[in-house]
């Protein structure tokens, strides 16, 4: 049923597993005898961190932030909301923040920079995904999953109008669904 709305498979499940299992080990390799801290960022990048975070060994707590810029659009608005904060102080830790695409940087460069007050031991960022086509705003990616061309993009977490998230696999949007 929302198979209908998708132009394009660009990535499968499986594609996505191997992928994000290559992240982790990664960041295993790189944090070795660390402890770290994963920040996702909500709600795009949900499913992105549960997968993420069963694929990491080493030690590791997880926190939640919950930020907004699309709406129900297509593009950013550029007004970036904080909706939900951190419930962990960050100061002295190793920080991971866990986004599910860097597209204009808009919300990324806003987030790492408050994050960065903070006094973090260490901070990074982890994308799945990453649309250079459209940014306006740099910031600067340490784990990128894949890089993708300029179209709007669902599932595995992220939306159009808050649907779509279910779809287990990221595949393009038809650009009539939103009236492109
Ligand atoms: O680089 P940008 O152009 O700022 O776009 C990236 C952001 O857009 C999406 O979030 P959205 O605001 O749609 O909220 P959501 O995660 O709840 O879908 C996505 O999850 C990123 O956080
Ligand atoms: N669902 C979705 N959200 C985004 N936020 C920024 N870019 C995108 C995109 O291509 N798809
Ligand atoms: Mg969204």
């Amino acid at each position: 049923m929302l198979e209908k709305d998708i132009q394009e498979v660009l990535f499968s499940e499986e594609q996505l597993k191997t992928r994000v299992n290559e992240i982790a080990q990664e960041i295993d390799r790189d944090y070795a005898g660390k402890e770290i801290m994963l920040i996702s960022v909500l709600r795009g990048s949900f499913i992105f961190m549960a997968d993420l975070c069963r694929a990491i060994d080493l030690d590791c707590t997880l926190d939640f932030m919950s930020v907004s810029s699309y709406g129900k659009g297509t593009s950013s608005s550029g007004q970036v909301q904080i909706t939900k904060d951190l419930s962990e102080d960050i100061s002295g830790r190793h920080i991971i923040v866990v986004e599910d695409i860097l597209d204009s940087g808009n919300t990324l460069s806003y987030l790492l920079k408050i994050l960065e007050h903070r006094h973090p031991a260490s901070i990074r960022l982890c994308t799945l995904l990453d649309k250079p086509d459209r940014r306006v705003k740099p910031v600067e990616v340490h784990y990128s999953g894949f890089t993708i061309p300029d179209a709007f993009v669902v599932g595995y977490g992220l939306d159009y109008a808050e649907k779509y998230r279910n779809l287990p696999y990221i595949g393009i949007l038809k650009p009539e669904v939103y009236g492109g």
